[in-house]
């Protein structure tokens, strides 16, 4: 596919693509299942972000609906961790480009600070603390009143199953329990949206299991937002409600995974049942030569978190 075709986008119904109303400064509202229009979470709207002359982001057009799990996938280099980093306002863009429920990120920063939890890839652990004061350390930071503290901590502990846990020095987690510890730090706050960069990478299949269910079942009782990026098509397939597969900066397919999939068993016609993978080698082409030497597949960077927090 060259570089001037636009993405193939999906509806999550598999009927009309998601179209954001231009209605200036109220939330966006998209059709994300076919029936009343849904907020828009997150619209990101023609962003470019270069790191020098190195193009990182390069026109980047998404919009998220409240309450879905939309995944944000690619190989090395693609542009993911950029454009989160601009969502959550850790990178500095023009405004009009990046709009979390409604406020842009750049004239409207600390409200959108207050809506989201993040958990970047690097390690926000500190291993010499224990999981309890590691999570209030957040809570403190994000302003949780101080007499819902400790309730605050110790139900973001409970959502992601650290209870027993929660009195231990982190640096005693395995990778599996920092990661939901992470995940417990970004809950304290009760964000809206939660964005998740890479968070099951480095972990075995179990552990990384452990992770999803517990961002699926916060998820389902507190219709938060999620916004993920991930190697992992596996995940991707199973857990996200829509998915935008980037390549060099840009989206190249966006939709459902089962339209997705569905979409290319109808062009090839031959019998077979296409994957996640398959849809992205279709639409990246043989370009993608991180994906040919297989190094998209096994985690190339890989987060060994036990290890960094011991
Ligand atoms: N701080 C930086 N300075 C210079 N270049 C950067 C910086 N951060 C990212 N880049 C470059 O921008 C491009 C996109 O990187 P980015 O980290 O957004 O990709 P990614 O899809 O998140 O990859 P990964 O899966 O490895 O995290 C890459 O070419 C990368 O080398």
């Amino acid at each position: 596919m060259s570089d001037d075709e636009e993405p193939r986008e999906v509806a999550a119904n598999g009927d009309q693509p998601h179209t954001a109303a231009a209605n200036g400064d109220q939330p966006h509202r998209v059709a994300a299942n076919g029936d009343e229009p849904r907020e828009e979470a997150v619209t990101v709207t023609g962003l470019r972000y270069a790191f020098g002359r190195a193009t990182a982001v390069d026109g980047l057009d998404l919009t998220v609906a409240a309450g879905e799990v939309f995944g944000l996938l690619g190989p090395n280099g693609a542009g993911k961790t950029t454009a989160i980093r601009c969502v959550t306002t850790l990178l500095p863009v023009p405004p009009g480009m990046v709009r979390v429920f409604g406020h842009d990120v750049t004239t409207d920063r600390m409200a959108v600070r207050r809506l989201l939890g993040y958990v970047p890839q690097q390690l926000s652990a500190d291993s010499s603390l224990t999981g309890r004061e590691n999570v209030s350390l957040f809570a403190r930071v994000f302003d949780v009143p101080r007499r819902e503290r400790a309730d605050r901590v110790a139900q973001a502990l409970e959502a992601v199953g650290l209870s027993e846990a929660a009195d231990r020095m982190a640096g005693t987690y395995s990778g599996g329990m920092v990661r939901r510890l992470e995940l417990a730090q970004a809950l304290v706050s009760a964000p809206r949206l939660l964005i998740l960069d890479e968070p099951t990478i480095g972990l075995d299949p179990i552990a990384r299991t452990g992770v999803w269910d517990h961002i699926m079942a916060i998820r389902a009782a507190s219709g938060m937002t999620v916004l993920v990026t991930t190697h992992y098509m596996d995940e991707a397939d199973q857990y996200c409600d829509r998915v935008a597969l980037m390549h060099q900066g840009r989206v190249r397919a966006l939709g459902t995974p089962r339209r997705l999939t569905d979409d290319l068993r109808a062009r090839l016609g031959d019998g077979t049942s296409p994957t996640l993978e398959d849809v992205f080698r279709d639409v990246a082409g043989g370009s993608l030569d991180d994906l040919d030497r297989g190094e998209f597949r096994d985690v190339r960077r890989t987060r060994n978190t036990a290890a960094r927090v011991g």
